[in-house]
């Protein structure tokens, strides 16, 4: 049997081109190094495990679980696990070292400009060390908080993990949420100091912090500089001798073998298909024919869609049934965003590049949706904020799609009181992810909203302003520690939405960017939370309907005032704008009257022009959308929609 670990890039990629069978990649694949796992025993320690003659006579079967090693590189943001990782396959020889290799595992256009890893990838290193030939295989990971799902993805498929810190950034909030995840995980950290070679580096401080944070001796700690290599070759060492060797890894064989031409089943959807192809990844697809127990690879059958592979899956043979292993937790979206084309034509297009972007990214969520405004659309579920601006650049950079896409929202909860309402939705707990299905507050025994737990760890000399920051997105704090002399870390209970929209640039912004932040999901809390309408002379704006906390309703209710007040043109006769719980008004601004005379520049009898300008002007009109008496251009929605903060 074996267990579906992921479907990576590569796997889309595959599934791209190919019309007619799917690409399901059943072990996200390592890259290949060094050492003559499989080689011919004549060939040269040092020859290329990337070349041709090598992957042709590459033989699965000669690694034994013993020799097999799974891990993955973690780390903060920029610490730089993906040099690390370049480096790695260099030294084991599975890329080139005279190419002058940059970030060979990250391929997204949108992981290359924005320099941030976003999708796991993996790569098979061949590595002889005192005479035995080894197989590590390496799963890169995100660096990004967003992405924590890949990470733990990526974690459970391994027996180990590095957990790289810069030398002179020190523990950052992202490296002790990752070293928990492991610690969790029960895996071996082997602790990496990475950019020694920096003038400001202080690796002993950063032993210090390591062992006072994560009670880890410090002589464990490995002090590197992976763009220039130094003292790379031990990290290997380090990984034969401290991590255990494996079973699982990423598209993980836990039993038996499987083959070309085999008929396997999915324990998730039950169906069958036949394997058309199994291989590693080297860092390409390669087949090899065969895959066997303990060993990671890929595999291709007849799947035609992402939701046929789900991760976590037991595949095995048909004729051979077994019990489902485990499966993994599948991600949540935190963050809701209504995404409409930019204009109603396209909606097709945009239709059908959600459709192939998702296939990617299975860990968006896509619920059809309309609103009178902004038409056709959907809402999206998205893991945080950075999710959605990546997916939202890549729709904009691989399909060219222009979009409107809505301020976030987070998904609340009511717990139902009317008996009616219970039987409509046939649970009690219902989650609330369109504002304008809140239920009303005489329906429900109290409110739920998401909340996480945040690590900051800053400098000293900030703290101060950044618990006010804090304490004005109604956090609580849980804990405060020095790390070392002049370096804190403060954990806080934040609500969600309190931070989803822009508390990462006021911290960074506080803090001159020397504060990191992450922030791991700590279920929901009671919240006050209210239903608040936006009116136009009196009449409720659908697009404009949002879920707040009481305590935050006016000044949002005034903001959105404000916008509004500066988006929307002036008309014949006074509007009215107000913002309100209920039947009781929280905020007002009024737009004067106004006539707009196009005609007025005319002079003279030109009929023709006056004819072309009324005319322009009756074509405006139909992108107005009327409430009430009060029109509405769709600019001034999506200048309010886009822009409404928690604040
Ligand atoms: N001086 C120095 N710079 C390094 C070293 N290792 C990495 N860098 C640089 O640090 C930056 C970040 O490195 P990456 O490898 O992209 O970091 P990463 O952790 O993979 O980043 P994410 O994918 O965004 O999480 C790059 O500009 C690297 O060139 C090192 O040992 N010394």
């Amino acid at each position: 049997m074996w267990t579906l670990v992921g479907r990576g890039w590569g796997c889309a990629r595959a599934l791209a081109p190919r019309a007619t069978g799917a690409a399901l990649l059943v072990a996200p694949g390592p890259r290949s190094a060094p050492t003559l796992g499989a080689a011919p025993e004549s060939w040269a320690t040092d020859r290329l495990y990337s070349s041709a003659e090598f992957k042709e006579k590459l033989d699965m079967s000669r690694f034994p679980v013993e020799n097999i090693r799974n891990f993955s590189i973690v780390a903060h943001v920029d610490h730089g696990k993906s040099t690390l990782a370049d480096r790695l396959l260099e030294l084991t020889g599975t890329i080139d070292k005279t190419k002058n290799n940059k970030q060979v595992l990250d391929k997204l256009q949108v992981e290359r400009e924005r320099g941030i890893t976003v999708k796991a990838q993996t790569a098979s290193l061949f590595y002889n060390c005192e005479g035995k030939q080894y197989l590590l295989n390496l799963i890169d990971t995100p660096g990004h908080v967003d992405f924590s799902y890949e990470v733990s993805r990526s974690l459970s498929a391994c027996q180990g993990v590095l957990l790289v810190v810069d030398a002179n950034e020190g523990i950052q909030a992202q490296t002790v949420a990752n070293f928990f995840l492991a610690f969790e995980a029960q895996l071996s950290v082997i602790p990496v100091i990475n950019k020694i070679d920096l003038k400001n580096a202080d690796p002993e401080r950063v032993e210090n912090q390591i062992e006072k944070v994560f009670d880890i001796p410090s002589d464990e700690c490995i002090k590197i500089s992976a763009k220039l290599g130094t003292n790379v070759e031990s990290v290997l060492q380090a990984i034969i001798e401290r991590i255990p060797p494996g079973v699982i890894a990423n598209v993980a064989l836990f039993d038996g073998v499987v083959s070309k031409g085999d008929k396997i089943v999915s324990a998730h959807t039950q169906k069958t298909y036949e394997v058309n192809e199994v291989g590693v990844l080297n860092p390409n697809e390669q087949p090899t024919h065969k895959l066997y127990a303990g060993q990671v690879g890929y595999l291709i059958a007849g799947m035609k869609d992402v939701t046929e592979a789900q991760i976590g899956d037991t595949l095995c043979l048909h004729k051979q049934p077994v019990e489902p292993l485990p499966g993994f937790k599948s991600a949540k979206p935190m963050v809701f965003a209504g995404m409409y084309p930019l204009d109603q034509s396209e909606y097709n297009n945009l239709k059908s590049a959600i459709e192939k972007l998702t296939l990617n990214d299975s860990s968006v969520t896509v619920h059809r949706d309309s609103s009178l405004a902004l038409g056709a659309g959907w809402r999206l579920g998205f893991l945080g904020l950075l999710h959605m601006e990546v997916f939202n650049q890549r729709l904009e950079q691989e399909y060219n799609a222009s979009v409107i896409l809505t301020t976030p929202t987070v998904p609340y909860k009511a717990v139902l009181s009317s008996s009616k309402l219970i039987k409509e939705h046939r649970e009690k707990e219902i989650t609330i992810i369109n504002p304008a299905q809140f239920p009303d507050k005489s329906k429900v025994t109290e409110y739920l909203e998401p909340v996480v737990l945040g690590t900051i760890i800053t400098p000293d000399e900030y703290t101060g302003k950044i618990m006010m920051l804090c304490e004005a997105r109604r956090a609580v704090q849980k804990n405060m520690i020095f790390i070392d002399q002049n370096r804190v870390m403060l954990k806080y209970l934040f609500p969600l939405n309190e931070i989803v929209v822009d508390f990462y640039d006021s911290l960074k912004s506080l803090s001159s960017g020397y504060a990191s932040f992450d922030y791991e999901d700590a279920g929901y809390q009671t919240a006050e939370l209210v239903k608040m309408d936006i009116l136009l002379n009196g009449n409720t704006v659908e697009e404009l309907v949002t879920v707040v906390h009481k305590d935050k309703a006016h000044s949002i209710g005034k903001a959105i005032c404000e916008r509004l007040k500066d988006s929307l043109p002036r008309q014949l006769f006074e509007i009215a704008i107000q913002a309100a719980i209920g039947s009781k008004i929280i905020a007002r601004e009024t737009v004067k009257a106004y006539r707009k005379n196009v005609l007025a520049k005319c002079y003279g009898g030109d009929i023709t022009r006056k004819m072309k300008l009324l005319k322009r002007q009756a074509e405006g009109k139909k992108k107005l959308r009327k409430i009430g008496n009060v029109e509405v251009p769709k600019d001034a929605f999506i200048k309010v929609l886009k822009t409404q903060s928690s604040k």
